[in-house]
């Protein structure tokens, strides 16, 4: 690591302790500076903040290693395309980045501080600009759908069905955000849970979650014939990694979102492959897509699908919670298979670790949540592996 690298780690980590104040107070300069900037960021900022925060923490963690800081800046400029922000604006958040450091890095700051902080920041501002221009050549910062298609499956779960305006490539297991009319500016991620169609059209599995300004507007206030914004598609937990291997799925409520693209996307190009969908609910009455998997597995005898209830004993198949049901499912497939997993949080971090009790390298698990080897490390040791089933 470079000694400005070293600085700025040091210094970054004195802002854990006031982490919000200090975000808060970087939006303040911001804005105060630069009142035209404002227009491009949500009304209210309190998620922003929370995600600002989040970013900086995996960009100052990954200085350690040149080649990962590139690769997220490089997709970080791509992703704030579709924010309008471009390289004439970078000098004015680095100024208010730097003035926010001034004053909650006290007295450790200094000029050589200062002078480490400009010149990672210069840098780093450009690697994203470049990104963001050379992306502009070949794709829309954002892409208009129409919605063709909304299914409400439970009082807060709606499938809706969008066909983008233009082609919006992507891959199974991808994340797209979206924004909606009702809230201007604010885009949240959601799994795109088909494989690329010929249609381009995209489904996406929506549960309406208390407060949720883009979920509660996507389930109760949106219908065919709307129209909503969507972000290019990103996320790493695609079908590449796992070769021609057998496939454990393994989700939580709407998290069988990408497993189902996965499923698809693996059965379209051999339908012979061995996949087990492992999806958990807390009811039977949760397991909203649970017809249109048994007729996906009807048509595919490598497919199975195992749904499993955490509070509805009397559902019928296991029940408990996911990982707990996992170790007693009779016959999953090998410990060569590969493993994805999503889900909430707590229940990915607590399946990852069941999976490594069963004797599954920690290389094929994949998942798309960034903090969870810290996540699965707070659970305590991983017990002696070993079980190897076939
Ligand atoms: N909609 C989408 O496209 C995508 C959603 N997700 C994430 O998937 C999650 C889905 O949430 P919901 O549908 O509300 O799921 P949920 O809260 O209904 O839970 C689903 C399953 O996870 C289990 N579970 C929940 N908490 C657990 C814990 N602490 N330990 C062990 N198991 C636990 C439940 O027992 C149940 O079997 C959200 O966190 C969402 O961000 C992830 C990727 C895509």
């Amino acid at each position: 690591m470079s000694s400005d690298a070293r600085i700025v780690k040091e210094t970054f980590a004195l802002l854990e302790p006031n982490a919000d104040r200090a975000v808060a107070y970087f939006y303040g300069r911001l804005f105060a500076e630069q009142p035209r900037l404002r227009a491009l960021f949500p009304p209210a900022l309190d998620a922003q903040r929370d995600r600002v925060l989040r970013v900086l923490t995996r960009l100052v963690w990954s200085l350690e290693e040149p080649a990962a800081f590139e690769d997220r800046l490089r997709r970080l400029g791509r992703e704030h395309r579709k924010l309008g922000l471009c390289r004439e604006h970078y000098p004015a958040v680095g100024a208010a980045l730097v003035a926010t450091l001034r004053r909650f890095a006290a007295d450790a700051w200094n000029p050589r501080v200062e002078a480490a902080w400009t010149t990672v920041f210069a840098a780093a501002a450009r690697t994203m600009a470049d990104a963001a221009e050379a992306d502009a050549a070949r794709t829309p910062p954002w892409w208009l759908g129409e919605v063709v298609g909304h299914e409400r499956r439970r009082h807060d779960i709606a499938v809706l069905t969008v066909r983008p305006g233009q082609p919006l490539p992507y891959a199974a297991g991808q994340h797209v955000t979206v924004q909606t009319s009702r809230w201007p500016r604010v885009w949240r991620p959601y799994s795109v849970a088909n494989a690329p169609r010929p249609d381009g059209a995209l489904t996406l599995h929506v549960r309406a979650v208390p407060a949720g300004w883009v979920s509660g507007a996507l389930v109760r206030h949106t219908a065919v014939g709307d129209t909503v914004m969507l972000g290019p598609a990103q996320g790493d937990m695609t079908l590449d990694r796992a070769r021609d291997r057998d496939l454990l799925l393994v989700a939580g409520g709407t998290g069988l979102a990408p497993l189902k693209a996965l499923a698809e996307q693996a059965l379209a190009a051999d339908p012979g492959r061995r996949i087990d969908l492992v999806w958990g609910a807390r009811t039977a009455a949760e397991l909203y897509d649970l017809p249109a998997l048994r007729t996906l597995e009807a048509a595919c005898p490598a497919l199975r699908v195992i749904p499993v209830t955490a509070d509805d004993p009397g559902s019928g198949g296991p029940h408990g919670a996911v990982p707990d049901a996992l170790k007693r499912l009779e016959d999953l497939p090998a410990a060569d298979a590969h493993a994805y997993v999503c889900g909430p949080a707590a229940m990915v971090a607590r399946t990852v670790r069941a999976l490594r009790e069963l004797g599954m390298p920690p290389d094929r698990i994949a998942h798309d949540e960034p903090d969870l080897d810290a996540a699965v490390a707070g659970l305590g040791p991983v017990a002696a592996a070993g079980i190897t089933r076939s």
